[in-house]
């Protein structure tokens, strides 16, 4: 019996199917890849690829994006530090919850701040949180602007924009890094290869 938050008096049930009996069942290890950057940077973009790769490979992953579960779990959170923390957190423990079900679970948010990335590393077993950093340079999200909202926060019609009046820290040590080469951004099939490439090597495409 404990405390837990607001909760008291809390019990934790334990069920005779776990989580190793799962990835036998599916034949892969869950655990999150957790993509991070600028709004433009091709975070939904590598998600989704990354999602069609692995189905084709007859892996079971699911998706998580930040613009997404803003229209429903997160609905009643805006853009303020303390908003953005809370939507952090909540979609780490959701993530957390597809990675205990077996599941390769990639989530797709800006997730500015370093210590709410952190918060969400801390509560997945060693190793299961994957860290992909879209090092994008803001010119060429801001060149792309595909839903016009750099130029809104330029004219002053957003406020609080990440990258341009509100602040993006980039990882510190993050495991997969996807940037330029010479200039040019590497194809979304290139992307989802480069994380294709980091489950295989350390065995989560098999169980
Ligand atoms: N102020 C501000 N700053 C940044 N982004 C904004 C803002 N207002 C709205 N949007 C839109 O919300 C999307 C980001 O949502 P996230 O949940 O990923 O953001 S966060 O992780 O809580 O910072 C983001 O989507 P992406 O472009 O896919 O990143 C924007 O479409
Ligand atoms: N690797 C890429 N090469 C070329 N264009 C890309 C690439 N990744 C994303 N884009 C384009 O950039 C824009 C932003 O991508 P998106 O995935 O929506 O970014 P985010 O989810 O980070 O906001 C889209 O128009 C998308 O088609």
């Amino acid at each position: 019996m404990s405390a837990v938050g607001k909760s008291t008096n809390i019990f934790w049930q334990e069920c005779s199917v776990g989580k190793l009996d799962r990835q036998k069942l599916l034949k892969q290890k869950g655990c999150v890849v957790w993509i991070t950057g600028l709004s433009g940077s091709g975070k939904s973009t590598l998600a989704c690829t990354l999602d069609r790769e692995l189905h084709s490979r007859s892996k079971l992953a699911y998706v998580l994006d930040g613009d997404n579960l803003r229209h429903g779990l997160n609905k009643d959170l805006g853009f303020s530090t303390e908003d953005r923390t809370e939507n952090i957190r909540r979609v780490g423990e959701v993530a957390k919850l597809f990675a205990d079900a077996g599941l390769i679970c990639i989530a797709s948010l800006i997730s500015p701040y370093r210590k709410d990335r952190d918060s969400c590393r801390g509560i997945l077993p060693e190793s299961s949180f994957i860290e992909v950093f879209m090092n994008m340079p803001l010119e060429l999200c801001e060149a792309r602007d595909p839903k016009g909202l750099y130029k809104l926060a330029r004219a002053g019609k957003i406020k609080g924009f990440t990258g341009i009046d509100d602040p993006y820290e980039p990882p510190l040590n993050c495991e997969i890094e996807i940037k330029q080469q010479n200039g040019v951004c590497p194809s979304p099939n290139a992307m989802a290869g480069q994380v294709v490439g980091y489950l295989e090597d350390k065995g989560f495409l098999h169980e």
